[in-house]
């Protein structure tokens, strides 16, 4: 089932006489329970997207769903209970400073309506679990960075939303911090059945928690689908972009130099795929010496998408297709040159 579903959205922004396109005919489904994450690099119009999913931004045009229901137009008494059934948490924390921890929630109680007598009850709750059952009288100052997003989350998880909106979450975090906050937002995700949708230009936590991933550019969606085949296939330049940044390898230049004669390619293939059995069969039948000089895998969820570095060598015509050969088996292809900058063909 649908948790949200986006119609032909559109945003414009009106600045001093000039039209911003900030979403431009976006339409996109999230299903119930999944953690959909929307990547793109700086001003694509990620967060103007989401914001359309609680109304925080109005859509200019097109409709939004949450479970089926057509929320557009809500206003008032409506527009306010989806905002409580859709939580948000963001970059900045944005806590309020000068009251403690506990205080912070039962502000998000009051707002949700919840009687006074289930207040501290409710408080420890979720203070338990983001795992800060001892921070209630802490003022968010006293706190670490991912103590406050713990705090933020908590707030967010209040009212029992159905939908969580992370924009950038972990941005503002160091990375044992970053995998802290996301093993808790899957904990929830699958403990609570809350649906997650997560901004990010990080592919580092794609790769970990997104079941489907939107690729957006110039306030459109190029690309979308499940994680690991937007990721290991990439059919946009920006998500080859966003791959490339991520996954290529930079040789230490002052080994490249020194490096034996021969053709220096990096490649990227599925890492379910045993590789290394066709690299020895290419060598032996096209009398190639093919050497691993750099192999990696990085994992998309469960499933691997393997990059090796290889110098492939010998007589030039049967190198030439030892090369094609591999070429035709490979996702990526690309050979490097010995300063380390690359050549695409
Ligand atoms: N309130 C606003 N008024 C005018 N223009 C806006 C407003 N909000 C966003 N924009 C513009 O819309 C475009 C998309 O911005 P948005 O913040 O949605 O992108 P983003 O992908 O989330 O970027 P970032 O990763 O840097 O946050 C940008 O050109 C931005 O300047």
């Amino acid at each position: 089932m649908k948790a949200i579903e986006l119609r032909d959205v559109e945003v414009a922004f009106h600045e001093r006489g000039r039209e911003v396109r900030a979403v431009r005919g976006v339409s996109l489904n999230v299903e119930q329970g999944e953690v959909f994450g929307i990547v793109g690099f700086s001003g694509a119009g990620k967060s103007t997207l989401v914001r359309t999913i609680n109304l925080l931004e109005r859509p200019t045009a097109g409709r939004v769903l949450i479970d089926g229901k057509d929320i557009t137009d809500a206003r008032g008494a409506a527009l306010r209970g989806i905002r409580r059934s859709i939580g948000m948490v963001f970059q900045g924390f944005n806590l309020v400073g000068n009251i403690t921890v506990g205080a912070n929630i039962r502000f998000a109680l009051k707002a949700g309506g919840w009687d006074l007598e289930h207040w501290a009850g409710r408080t420890e709750e979720l203070l338990r679990l983001v795992g800060l059952n001892d921070k209630a009288t802490s003022y968010p100052a006293d706190l670490s960075g991912g103590q406050q997003q713990r705090v933020a989350i908590a707030r967010a998880l209040a009212n029992n939303p159905r939908i969580l909106l992370c924009d950038e979450a972990t941005s503002a975090l160091d990375v044992e911090t970053t995998e802290g906050i996301l093993d808790l937002l899957r904990d929830i995700n699958r403990t609570l059945h809350i649906t997650i949708v997560f901004i990010t230009h990080q592919l580092d936590i794609a790769k970990r928690i997104f079941d489907h991933v939107a690729v957006m550019e110039e306030g459109r969606v190029v690309e979308q689908g499940a994680t690991f085949d937007v990721f290991s296939a990439p059919q946009h330049p920006t998500t080859t972009a966003l791959v490339s940044r991520y996954l290529d390898v930079a040789l230490p230049e002052q080994i490249a130099p020194d490096l034996p004669e021969g053709t220096l390619v990096e490649l990227k293939y599925r890492g379910d795929a045993a590789f290394e059995p066709l690299i020895t069969d290419i060598a032996r039948t096209y009398d190639a010496s093919i050497s691993v000089l750099h192999a990696n895998i990085e994992y998309f969820g469960t499933r691997p998408i393997g990059v090796l570095v290889v110098l492939v060598a010998g007589e030039a015509r049967r190198t030439g297709e030892a090369l094609a050969r591999l070429r035709s088996r490979v996702l990526g292809y690309r050979v490097l040159t010995r300063a380390g900058k690359d050549d695409r063909r």
